[in-house]
């Protein structure tokens, strides 16, 4: 079992630089030779604008509002060089860890079949411990790698694993949202399926218990309660977890409104009769079984009616928009502008393996795409701007998993979950410099600050993401 978050004796840091993050929707802030202090406890305690990247001049003038450990050789210094910059971490509100041995085998499929002809099948053969430990490390070292400070996994059915990958994400130090996937119907095989809703419950809460015990604090992991989504959930079992989630307050994650098969199965699953709820729609049976709430983060959302969408915004309910896997399985295209419009707080996911990529870059660019499909259907403004898909990937992100208050910009009081973003500079001679001559991002010095992060959402990779950090500790540095 892995051990409690203490902060693996962290030092007091400072950091200087360049510094971009998101004000709000529609709107980046740079900090150029700016400094960021981050006390022992991975928490920004001071941010200075006024250095001129000067880190004596930082010191001189932050040291001595902090107190006891903040000395020049007690605090540990990173600067960033010319041109690179920290950047918010990013966040996945949707991947399914499980199934990250599968990206990129889609084929020509669609949900239903997609699920039972690759999905289903990988899924199940996680109970063995060895591959689930393989798997998971993989998962967790590669999206770290790609700048995501926080996840919310699906791990599967099978406790053991689902609590193997809550104890590697703490060790690995990712923050995490680790849901063991709840199912008990015949959508999903025989082989593949809670045998009763108190044994999925009880499965569920041995899963939380552990996730508990090894982060009391909840600091960097914490549990998920997982319906998989309606089909896959007996009308006692959506019961039993809308119980669970009013007697634990804590959060839920599921599907809804991906594909129309999906939408017309939901329909008959759950008639009204049966459901008590206010109307037929995928999101009434939610919303029916106490499964619709502010702590609700909901993937896909490609096909809502109007009603549906309102009530997600009445119900403070959240939305992870997947534009990688809604394009690869070709579930639809998600009204992203309308759903923001309506106050719906979404952020991005990469729905590994429906999604092709563990990258939220990726998602980024995709929404990006994505929303230029729906603008061509006729809203020409649905465009979001690279401005709104990295606020998608941060902030948003935080607010859908409910990490608002800790992570997901560069304010006193917000923990040190960052990345630190370097791209190609070009020399006079066409060469690029050391150190840089590997990634697919050039600039050529000419381009406004706009235009690099710009470049970077466009063309950007891992190979731009140098170092990231969570909760103030180092956990992955590009060599
Ligand atoms: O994108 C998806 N991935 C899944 O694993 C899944 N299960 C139900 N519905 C789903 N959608
Ligand atoms: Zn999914």
């Amino acid at each position: 079992m892995a051990t409690t978050t203490a902060q693996n004796n962290l030092k007091n840091q400072l950091f200087v630089g360049s510094f971009i993050h998101s004000k709000k929707l529609n709107q980046l802030e740079y900090l150029h030779g700016a400094s960021v202090c981050v006390d022992k406890n991975g928490k920004i305690v001071a941010v200075d604008t006024q250095c001129a990247g000067d880190v004596k001049k930082a010191a001189a003038t932050l040291y001595p509002t902090l107190g006891e450990g903040w000395s020049e050789g007690e605090v540990v210094v990173q600067v960033a060089k010319e041109g690179q910059f920290f950047f918010p971490g990013f966040i996945d509100t949707h991947i399914h860890a499980s199934q990250y041995p599968n990206v990129g085998i889609f084929g020509s499929s669609t949900l239903l079949d997609w699920l039972n002809t690759y999905t289903f099948p990988l899924e199940a053969s996680l109970a063995e411990p060895a591959k689930a430990r393989k798997v998971y490390t993989r998962v967790v070292r590669k999206t770290l790698s790609h700048g995501t400070t926080c996840a919310a996994y699906y791990a599967t059915k099978d406790v053991a694993s689902t609590n193997l990958l809550a104890d590697l994400c703490l060790a690995a130090g990712q923050r995490a949202l680790v849901g063991r996937v709840c199912m008990d119907t015949p959508l999903s095989p025989e082989y593949y399926r809670d045998e009763s809703p108190a044994q999925s419950i009880a499965a569920t809460r041995a899963s939380i218990a552990h996730i508990a015990r090894i982060d009391p604090a909840m600091a960097l992991v914490r549990p998920v309660i997982t319906p998989r989504f309606a089909p896959s959930c007996s009308i006692p079992l959506m019961q039993a977890l809308g119980a669970l989630a009013a007697e634990t307050d804590l959060p839920i994650q599921t599907h809804i409104s991906e594909n129309k098969n999906e939408i017309a199965l939901v329909r008959e699953l759950f008639p009204v009769a049966a459901t008590g709820a206010a109307d037929d729609s995928y999101t009434a049976v939610y919303d029916a079984f106490g499964l619709l709430s502010s702590r609700t983060i909901l993937a896909h959302a490609v096909h809502l009616s109007e009603a549906e969408a309102d009530l997600i915004a009445l119900r403070g309910a959240k939305v992870s928009h997947c534009p990688c896997s809604n394009s690869a399985i070709t579930s639809g295209a998600a009204r992203v502008r309308w759903l923001l419009d309506k106050g719906v707080c979404c952020g991005l996911g990469t729905d590994v393996s429906g999604g092709y990529s563990p990258s939220v870059l990726e998602a980024a660019r995709l929404a990006a795409l994505v929303s230029r499909h729906v603008a061509m259907g006729g809203d020409e403004a649905a465009k979001l701007t690279v401005e709104e898909v990295l606020f998608l990937a941060t902030r948003g992100g935080a607010e859908v998993v409910g990490l608002e208050d800790k992570v997901g910009g560069f304010e006193v009081g917000k923990e040190w979950d960052a990345q630190l973003i370097g791209l190609g500079s070009v020399g006079e001679d066409g060469a690029v410099e050391d150190g840089d001559e590997d990634g697919n991002v050039d600039v050529f010095g000419w381009e406004s600050w706009e235009e690099r992060v710009a470049k970077w959402v466009y063309n950007g990779d891992d190979r731009n993401t140098r170092k990231v950090w969570v909760r103030g500790r180092l956990v992955h540095e590009r060599k």
